[in-house]
């Protein structure tokens, strides 16, 4: 049943780690990932590049493409200005609902708007539902066959800047060709990638950034 291995992961979480502290829900969801059940979180060596991209950035308007259980949410959210908002787009209700659940058990369910819906949807309404008027700061960690349509939806809807941040996990593996032949050849990105590896594997993977 779709859902049942979410569940589980959101009861580890709230059977050993410290409610209100969002390190320890990390640090328990990738013990539990790492150690039982393998999930497709970012990760802690993929984590770290997120953060440090992230804090670079310092965006004050943060959207992330993909929520799943909240586990990226939660180290963005601990990274945010206290002026900021960061909105997450989950297609999926159920792990929707694990990750509305994960966050309120890390105490950030101030900090963290979960939009429940495709991105297809939603991306062109974040200006006139949600008074969004550019985007600094794109996770990208949904469908990769999403990446592409979605980078030029956000760019069709006006939402990119100059300035504005794109940083895409799954580059390598499963890959997002299409995606990062656009990035790296429209002449509008600056790209970096980063190596790394699949989420608690040894699989080659990397994050690609695109600055406008
Ligand atoms: O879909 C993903 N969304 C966001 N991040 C993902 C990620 O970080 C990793 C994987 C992944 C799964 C299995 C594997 F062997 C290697 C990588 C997936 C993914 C890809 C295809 C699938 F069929 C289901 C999951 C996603
Ligand atoms: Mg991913």
């Amino acid at each position: 049943m779709a859902g049942e291995k979410e569940h589980r992961i959101l009861e580890f979480v709230k059977q050993n780690a410290v409610s209100g502290d969002p390190q320890s829900v990390v640090d328990h969801i990738d013990k539990y990932c790492s150690q039982k059940e393998w999930a497709m979180n970012v990760g802690d060596e993929k984590g770290l590049i997120l953060d440090k991209v992230f804090k670079e950035t310092n965006p004050s308007l943060v959207l992330e493409l993909g929520t799943y259980c909240g586990y990226s949410a939660l180290r963005i959210a601990q990274l945010l200005k206290p002026s900021a908002r960061f909105f997450t787009i989950e297609i999926n209700p159920v792990n929707a609902a694990v990750a509305r659940k994960m966050i309120e058990f890390a105490g950030l369910k101030d900090k963290i708007e979960i939009l429940e819906g495709s991105t297809e949807h939603i991306i062109p309404r974040l200006r006139t539902d949600y008074g969004v008027v550019h985007v600094d700061f794109v996770f990208m960690d949904h469908f990769k066959d999403r990446y592409l349509v979605d980078t030029k939806l956000l760019e069709d809807c006006g939402l990119l800047k100059k300035g504005s941040v794109l940083l895409a996990d799954n580059v390598v593996y499963p890959g997002a060709p299409d995606f990062l032949e656009y990035v790296r050849t429209s002449g509008c990105y600056d790209c970096t990638n980063y190596p790394a590896h699949v989420e608690y594997t040894d699989q080659p993977d990397a994050l690609e950034k695109g600055c406008i």
